[in-house]
Order: C-alpha cells, then sequence, then structure tokens
C-alpha cells in the first residue's frame, strides 16, 4: 500500500517535471479560485454582488454543462474590466510556467462592456499588458523576439539527464467566438485577431454554450478567418447536435476540441479526416459530456494513432491543471512513461505556432529525455 502511494506520488511529480503543451485553455476558465474569491467578495463589499450567493456557485467542485455557463456569466461579471483581465492572463501564464508548460495556446473572448468602458480592442490591450507583466518566468510572443540575457540553470531531470533551464514560455493566443454573438461581432473578432497577429494572436475559436446558436450565423466568419490565413479550432461535439458536427468536420478545422458526441458515420469521418482533438478529460466527466474515464473517446483515438493533445480546457473551474490531466490520462489508459512523453511532444506538431518556434519546442523535448 506505502509502495503504491510512494510510485503514485513519483508519477504526479513526473509528470509536474515534464515539459508540456498546452493548446485548450479558456483564459476565464483557467482563473484561480483564490482570485475569483478575492475579486468577489471586493465586489461584495462595493455591493455590486451579494457574496453568500456567489461563494458557494464558485466553490462547488462539480457542475453540469449548462451549469457551467451560469458560472462563467458569473466570471464575466466579477472578472471583466481592464486591471483585472490584465492581472488573470499574469496569474493564468505563471500558474502554466509553473508546471513546466513550455508553450501555451490561450484563448479567450474578447468582450465589449460599454458600462466599463471596454471594447474588444480595449480588452485586447488588457490581456496584452498582462502577458507583458509576467515576471516569474519569460513570455515570449514572436518567434522574432529576441530572448533575455538569463543564464540558464543547470539541473538533473527525472531522466537523470543533466540540462541546461532556462524559465521561458512561449504564449500565442486563439480569439474566441462567443456562440451567442451575430455574424457581424464574430467578423469584428476576426478583424481583430488580424491586427494583433503581430502581437501573438494566431487563430481563431469557436465556443460558448453548445446549445446556443446556429453554425450558419458563425459560418462566414470562420470562412474569412480561414482564407485570410489564421488557423481555426473548433468546440465541436459537446451536445449530440449530428446536423452540426457533420457541418463543422466538413468545414475542414485545423483542430476541434472534444468531440464527445459523435455518431458512428461522424466518428468515422474524424478518424479518416484526421483533424487533431484537444482532448479535455476532466472536462468531459465534469460537465457529464462522457459518463465516465474509462468511457472516454481517448483510448480509442490512441489505439488508433489519431492526433491529440492532451489539455485542460478550464483549469479553475475544474480544478484540475495539465500536470493532472496527464497523470489521470497515464493511469486511467495505462500509458507508460515512455508513451506519455511521446504524446506531449507530438503535440508540439499540433500547435498553431510558426515551424520555427515547433523546433525549439521539439529540440527541448528531445535534450530532456536523450
Ligand atoms: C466546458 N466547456 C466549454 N464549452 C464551450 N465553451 C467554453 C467551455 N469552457 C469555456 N468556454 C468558453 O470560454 C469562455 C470563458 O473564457 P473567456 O471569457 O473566453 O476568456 C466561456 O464564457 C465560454 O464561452
Ligand atoms: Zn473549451
Amino acid at each position: 500500500m506505502a509502495r503504491k502511494m510512494e510510485d503514485d506520488k513519483k508519477m504526479r511529480e513526473w509528470c509536474r517535471e515534464i515539459p508540456k503543451i498546452e493548446l485548450h485553455a479558456h483564459l476565464n476558465g483557467s482563473i484561480r479560485d483564490s482570485t475569483l474569491l478575492e475579486l468577489a467578495r471586493g465586489l461584495g463589499e462595493n455591493g455590486i454582488i451579494v457574496l453568500e450567493d456567489v461563494e458557494p456557485v464558485i466553490l462547488k467542485s462539480s457542475r453540469t454543462l449548462p451549469e457551467c455557463f451560469e458560472l462563467f456569466d458569473l466570471y464575466h461579471i466579477i472578472a471583466t474590466d481592464h486591471s483585472t483581465v490584465t492581472r488573470i492572463t499574469k496569474e493564468v501564464v505563471e500558474d502554466f510556467a509553473s508546471e513546466n508548460v513550455i508553450y501555451l495556446e490561450l484563448r479567450t473572448t474578447p468582450k465589449h462592456n460599454e458600462a466599463k468602458g471596454m471594447t474588444k480592442d480595449s480588452y485586447m490591450k488588457a490581456v496584452m499588458q498582462g502577458l507583458n507583466n509576467v515576471d516569474e518566468v519569460e513570455v515570449v510572443l514572436n518567434s522574432t523576439q529576441t530572448s533575455s540575457n538569463e543564464e540558464p540553470e543547470t539541473v538533473i531531470n527525472s531522466f537523470g539527464n543533466e540540462i541546461k533551464q532556462t524559465r521561458k514560455i512561449h504564449v500565442r493566443i486563439l480569439l474566441s467566438i462567443d456562440r451567442r454573438q451575430t455574424t457581424e461581432s464574430a467578423m469584428e473578432t476576426v478583424d481583430l485577431a488580424l491586427k494583433l497577429r503581430d502581437s501573438g494572436v494566431v487563430g481563431i475559436d469557436l465556443s460558448g454554450n453548445p446549445v446556443v446558436g446556429q453554425w450558419s450565423t458563425f459560418l462566414p466568419a470562420l470562412k474569412y478567418a480561414k482564407e485570410q490565413g489564421l488557423s481555426v479550432t473548433l468546440h465541436c461535439g459537446e451536445v449530440p447536435n449530428q446536423e452540426e458536427i457533420q457541418a463543422m468536420l466538413e468545414f475542414q478545422p485545423e483542430r476541434v476540441g472534444h468531440a464527445c458526441c459523435l455518431d458512428d458515420s461522424h466518428w468515422k469521418l474524424l478518424k479518416s479526416s484526421k483533424i487533431p482533438v484537444e482532448i479535455c478529460l476532466t472536462s468531459n466527466v465534469r460537465t457529464e459530456c462522457v459518463s465516465s474515464l474509462d468511457d472516454h473517446h481517448f483510448a480509442d483515438l490512441y489505439n488508433e494513432m489519431h492526433p491529440m493533445a492532451i489539455c485542460t480546457d478550464d483549469c479553475g473551474l475544474f480544478s484540475t491543471s495539465l500536470s493532472h490531466e496527464y497523470y489521470i490520462a497515464g493511469t486511467t489508459f495505462g500509458l507508460s512513461r515512455d508513451e506519455l512523453y511521446d504524446f506531449a511532444k507530438n503535440a508540439v506538431k499540433l500547435s498553431f505556432v510558426e515551424d520555427k518556434v515547433k523546433k525549439e519546442l521539439l529540440k527541448i523535448f528531445d535534450s530532456y529525455k536523450r
């Protein structure tokens, strides 16, 4: 028993220590609980919200998908002013870097809120300021950015190799279109993404409550994004809307998130199209998109060597971390450390980053496990 617990602890530490790539993380879903509560308390003291109503909602650990979207509305009241957006961006990046995420693709929905003097542009400026404010680690936003002259630290890693480590994280941003938006508003988001290309924005995500909105509303903006050379990823199959799933797969996005509720024909289509899947284990179980970890489609896709990446989705909302997601993938599906390591490394190829950075990231993986 003691031995098993010791092995388990080592496995958790190993998952934390290895380099990792995060491709599906929503900014507001990744807010630390402690920050959220602190902000909520502040608003409670000022009479803007009733803290007693909000606290149990924030602290509840298990939520259905509709409950998640109720909570997001609350998050947006609590966290959407410029200085808070800047603060949470800084914290989220630092949290990922602290568990050895070397590349983070962070997605967020640019928000317009007249009452707070916020436009989609100013929202994104606040996000960029947050990236600038990160001080625990160097943030690299484009492949032309020169690195700081920080001396690399020499450490012995869990493979027994001596490696030189610099505290550095590559970050790229995806702008999310919320399914509540109009075609016009979705177009605006794509235009903003194009404007911010030099600041690290590389693509577009379609997300939001899957039972809200029509595919035809978003299609013009998604097509436009594709034509302009932005990468596109879609939340696909969180609910069994087969007509929409068909349209999404036909659109041929560069990646899809979740892919839970596909019928047999779409399952075949997904596999034959080789569209990479962002796998969010805890999220899918908590929101009841899959009945249990053991029934998760990860195993089937893994056995077929379908391109996939392990991701967190909303690590704040679901109290998880990328290391923990690797741990549960390894222990649930019986992956060896070597298999898990190769899996982590393969996620580099699925990222939307420039080839030059991909090569740099692959080198980090190779030097880590020689
Ligand atoms: C649980 N599964 C999910 N399915 C669909 N959309 C989700 C999601 N989790 C998060 N979001 C989307 O991301 C927003 C929060 O981050 P940002 O405000 O953009 O930073 C949510 O409001 C929702 O639109
Ligand atoms: Zn998501």
